[in-house]
């Protein structure tokens, strides 16, 4: 029997999902997997078991139905077991700004910010009443990029790093990691179901060497990961910068360049 906190991840059943899935069973954790394809889970979890000896729960869920979401909020709310959360579950997008119907724009929004937010809301307070707990959410470059021309899925994900940095700030006194990860392209479905030929990307990821760089930062406490960043200090010349521009924010009155002239 494991003491080590049983791992949550939702859309485990293929790419980083699964590849966390499969990292975190190697270490002996129990798992919850949580997609909508449940032979897939299936399979993965009973190859899990199998290699592994660990416990693996299979919720099928799809995260955009209200009804399925309550349900498996009730179950981070609830099981004390579950000490960390990879909120991977995610959805790219297909065409530009012009060419979303509302539908494309509901589904994009609705599993990459209101999924993600509604579970990491509901295992918070559990966390923070036991001062303890992970929560690991899955972002993009992209949230960073809007050259890379998919203004809906960028948006989203730069919500996802705003999220996790605020989060960071407001649970890390109490216990709580959360980590921002942030991968480039990485050879998963996204690009298929999305409707993008991937070879059409100049470099790719393994899903392998990306969520193996991701549990490096997660065992030393990162709060932003980025795999794919080779210079480390780009980032924290990024946030120099964000901060710099804090301090010349002064509210009492405009700037200077638009007062009106005569
Ligand atoms: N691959 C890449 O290049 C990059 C990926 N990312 C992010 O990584 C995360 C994982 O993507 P990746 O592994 O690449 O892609 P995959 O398409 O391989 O995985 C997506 C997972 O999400 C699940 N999923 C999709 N829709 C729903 C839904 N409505 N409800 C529940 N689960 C759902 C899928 O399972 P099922 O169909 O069974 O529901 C699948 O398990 C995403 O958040 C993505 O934005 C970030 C940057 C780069
Ligand atoms: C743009 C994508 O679809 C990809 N998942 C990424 O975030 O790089």
């Amino acid at each position: 029997m494991t003491r080590l906190p049983t791992v949550f991840i939702t859309g485990a059943s293929s790419g980083i999902g699964a590849t966390y899935a499969e990292r975190f069973a190697r270490r002996g954790h129990n798992l919850v997997l949580v997609a909508r394809d449940q032979a897939r889970l299936e399979t993965l979890a009973a190859r899990l078991r199998a290699d592994n000896g660990v416990t693996v729960d299979v919720l099928p869920a799809d995260l955009t139905h209200p009804a399925d979401l309550i349900a498996i909020e009730t179950r981070l709310r609830d099981d004390d077991r579950i000490g960390i959360l990879v909120n991977n579950a995610g959805l790219s997008q297909s065409g530009g700004f012009a060419q979303q119907s509302a539908g494309a724009i509901d589904g994009l929004v609705s599993l990459n910010i209101t999924a993600l937010t509604r579970l990491a809301a509901a295992v918070t307070p559990r966390f923070v009443q036991s001062g303890t707990g992970a929560i690991v959410n899955i972002g993009s470059v992209v949230g960073f990029l809007p050259e890379f021309g998919m203004a809906i899925y960028g948006a989203t994900k730069a919500f996802v790093l705003f999220l996790s940095q605020g989060l960071h700030l407001e649970l890390s006194p109490h216990g709580v990691y959360v980590q921002a990860v942030l991968p480039a392209a990485t050879r998963t479905e996204i690009w298929e179901r999305a409707g993008i030929d991937a070879s059409t990307m100049p470099d790719m990821m393994e899903v392998g060497e990306l969520v193996d760089a991701a549990l490096v930062g997660f065992d030393r406490r990162e709060t932003v990961t980025i795999p794919a960043l080779h210079v480390a200090e780009r980032w924290d010349a990024l946030e120099g910068a964000r901060q710099g521009l804090l301090s010349d924010l002064k509210q009492l009155h405009a700037a200077e360049r638009y007062l009106r002239q005569g």
